[in-house]
């Protein structure tokens, strides 16, 4: 369960005085999530998610977050809106925290998403790099890298205990990777994180995006890789190649992909397997016993990451003219 940071009643009706948000009906903690302590609040006027930023997000990198919400959902894009303080501020401080209040988005993540979905998916991660170009704030991609580099300076000589052969192995990518990585593909804001559980859907249609505390800017074919790993492999670890055909479909029904970003695909999608494989095996590491939060299994990223390693070219991800 994503609740680091316990609040009591008293803290919160001191912090949502900053607001015009009437009066604190019920408040409860939620289960899901990883990154930030959520939780779902009643008022008396509407339904609100309350987030304190806890370990991965640097408060400077807030105005970033929350105002690109802002601008996306100005654009038409279904995404939360922070509700600003009376003091026009976006977010404020609770138990120690920075902490902000965004309006509550109906829908529900699918545990088992189908072709439909990915589609739908994909017009949707489309249209928000489109309307993320001219979004004026800038943040580097904290987890591309050098980030990596890091994190697996701080795991790699227990990355065997999880298993026998990591540290050779991931070494080597690495290095592949810092070796092959692309320069010169289109740039813009990318999601960074848009998994299952970040997406909602209302039936057949998307409702909205979520959790945008790992936006930047990087590739926009990034986001694309990023998704054919969260959305395209099935539970038992097989590339579902009618989801990704899905998925590319609709975001080139709504942005083209050039010749470049095709090409670079099968790399991104090492790349990008290779991110979540190392928070993943930081936070498997790392995190304390006994610790309110669901740790996720580094290795399937690593089975990911295997399965791109032998993609040749795109083709193999359903696209037609690759
Ligand atoms: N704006 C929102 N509207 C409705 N539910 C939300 C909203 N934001 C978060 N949630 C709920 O909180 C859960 C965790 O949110 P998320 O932003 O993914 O947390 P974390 O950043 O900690 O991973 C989501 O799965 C969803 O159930
Ligand atoms: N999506 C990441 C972890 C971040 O979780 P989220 O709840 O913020 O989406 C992963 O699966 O490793």
């Amino acid at each position: 369960m994503a609740v680091y940071t316990d609040i009591n009643e008293d803290d919160l009706k001191a912090f949502l005085k900053a607001y015009d948000a009437g009066s604190l009906l019920s408040y409860r903690g939620i289960a899901e999530g990883v990154e930030n302590s959520n939780f779902l609040m009643h008022t008396d006027r509407f339904p609100l998610i309350l987030t304190l930023y806890e370990k991965r997000v640097d408060e400077n990198d807030l105005p970033f977050y929350l105002g690109l919400m802002q601008h996306l959902a100005d654009r038409g894009l279904s995404c939360p809106l922070p509700l600003p303080r009376n003091d026009g501020a976006l977010y404020g401080r609770l138990c120690g925290r920075p902490a902000a209040l965004i309006s509550f988005l109906e829908g529900m993540w699918l545990r088992k998403p189908a072709p439909q979905h990915c589609r739908e998916l994909g017009a949707a991660l489309a249209r928000m790099h489109l309307a993320g170009q001219d979004f004026s704030l800038r943040r580097e991609n904290a987890l591309s890298l050098r980030g990596w580099v890091d994190l697996w300076d701080k795991s790699a000589t227990r990355a065997d205990e999880v298993q026998i052969g990591l540290e050779s192995e991931i070494t080597e990518e690495l290095a592949l990777l810092e070796d092959r990585w692309p320069v010169d593909l289109p740039e813009g804001v990318i999601h960074a994180d848009l998994f299952p559980d970040n997406v909602f859907f209302i039936g057949e249609k998307l409702s909205g995006i979520i959790d945008f505390y790992f936006a930047c800017n990087d590739f926009l074919a990034y986001d694309l890789a990023i998704c054919l790993n969260a959305w395209c492999f099935e539970k038992d670890g097989a590339f579902n190649v009618t989801k990704a055909r899905a998925l590319l479909d609709g975001y080139e029904s709504v942005r083209s992909l050039s010749d470049t970003e095709i090409e670079a695909l099968p790399l991104l999608a090492r790349g990008s397997a290779l991110r979540f494989f190392l928070t993943r095996l930081y936070d498997w590491l790392m995190t304390p016993a006994g610790a309110l939060v669901v740790k996720k299994d580094p290795l399937e990223y690593l089975r990911y990451l295997r399965f791109h390693r032998s993609v040749r070219s795109a083709g193999e991800y359903g696209l037609e003219r690759a």
